[in-house]
């Protein structure tokens, strides 16, 4: 049988299996300031998931990844350990705190975001499902709002911007409809932008096409038409093409009937050792085995920007899933930039700060967008 390549969030299960604690403090991480590690929601549970998980042999698995897709819902985690008992969910509450002074409010510490920005220039990047759009059972209905969409708008006037997501670009184009933006779709395996001048600079954008997993079109093709016949049996389940990965979705799926599923995945994953599954928000996704990420695109576009090893730049990312820690993981391990999880519930995180929900995105994208309009008509005040 071929070889699969399994991966539940690969940081945590290396560093789980070496007994480290993924977000521990990098010595080459400068800002914001070093915080705590302990009291990490769920991290317990993780670890034991995942020294439990078999990644390639045959014993358990099914079982280990119907754990790993419970895991990746928090809100499950939470609502069962309430079941458990009072004292569960003052404990719950317990590492809700902690949790928060790790990742404080990024509306709270804004005024710190903002000064650690002095002299350079800040880079936006945003991920889509969860963060600029609420999350729905319906994949093909996450319409970001108007509102959101002007406060997106408001903040590429002033910053380079960038959409990065796990959907297939044009989708995630048709979503956001803002030209001015660069677009990484496929978890940042299809780069391109922007379509319009952005107002930011006079200087010409540099025109950028990047397709790292090209040679893969064909088979994900292929796997996306094999998962669709697989799953057929499966009521709620379903499957999307994202044009370099695919994504099968369980959020409609019964829970009793996630092994299975589960199952008619491996099934047709046997036979394509060159593709890897990691997981998202209900969803299993299904991409090439290349060493590419949302942490490369973020790499990739701030090179094309023209900040390749350049200390005048302050990348500030914005997220809500397991694929976004790669991004996170990027920037602390650069020791330079901003990575929000966007979370109700305390989640193991290599990102700094925080925010609930995709409302107070939102506000921090107005608030950052009202902040540097002040900031310029005071320059160009002082300089008359
Ligand atoms: O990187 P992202 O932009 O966050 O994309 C990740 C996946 O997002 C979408 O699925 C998620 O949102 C759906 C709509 O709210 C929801 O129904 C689903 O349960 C979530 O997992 C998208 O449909 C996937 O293709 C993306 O991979």
């Amino acid at each position: 049988m071929a070889k699969q390549n399994v991966m539940v969030t690969e940081e945590m299960a290396i560093t789980a299996a070496a007994g480290k604690v993924p977000n521990a403090t990098s010595t080459h991480f400068s800002f914001p300031p070093p915080r705590g590690n302990s009291g990490s929601v769920n991290f317990a549970n993780y670890k034991k998931i995942l020294t439990q998980l078999d990644l390639n042999g045959s014993g358990g698995r099914i079982n280990a990844w119907v754990d790993s897709m419970k895991a990746s819902s928090p809100t499950h985690i939470k609502s069962s350990s309430l079941l458990v008992s009072p004292i569960a969910a003052s404990h719950d509450d317990e590492e809700y705190e902690n949790s928060m002074k790790q990742q404080p409010s990024a509306l709270k510490m804004f005024d710190e975001i903002t000064a650690a920005s002095k002299g350079k220039q800040i880079v936006m990047f945003l991920d889509y499902d969860g963060t600029l759009s609420p999350i729905v059972d319906d994949p093909d209905r996450a319409f970001m709002s108007e509102n959101m969409r002007s406060a997106v708008r408001e903040v590429a006037r002033r910053f380079p911007t960038a959409i990065v997501s796990g959907r297939c670009r044009d989708k995630v184009y048709n979503f956001v409809q803002l030209a001015e933006l660069y677009y990484a779709g496929s978890h940042g395996m299809d780069i391109e932008g922007p379509a319009k001048q952005p107002k930011y600079t006079k200087a010409k954008a540099k025109a950028v096409l990047f397709q790292p997993a090209s040679e893969f079109l064909p088979m994900i093709d292929a796997v996306y038409k094999a998962l669709v016949t697989k799953t057929e049996s499966t009521p709620g389940a379903r499957v999307e093409n994202n044009k370099f990965c695919a994504s099968v979705h369980y959020r409609c799926v019964d829970e009793k009937k996630w092994g299975a599923l589960a199952e008619q995945v491996r099934s047709v994953l046997k036979d394509y050792p060159k593709l890897r599954l990691t997981q998202g928000r209900k969803v299993l996704e299904i991409r090439p085995t290349i060493k590419w990420d949302k942490g490369k695109a973020l790499e990739f576009l701030l090179d094309s920007l023209g900040f390749a090893d350049c200390n005048d730049v302050l990348p500030i990312y914005i997220g809500d899933d397991r694929t976004d820690e790669d991004a996170f993981k990027v920037l602390r391990d650069r020791g330079q930039g901003i990575g929000i999880l966007v979370s109700k519930f305390p989640k193991e995180t290599s990102a700094s700060y925080s925010l609930s929900e995709p409302a107070e995105v939102m506000d921090f994208l107005h608030h950052l967008a009202d902040w540097k309009c002040r900031l310029s008509l005071k320059e160009r005040a002082r300089s008359v």
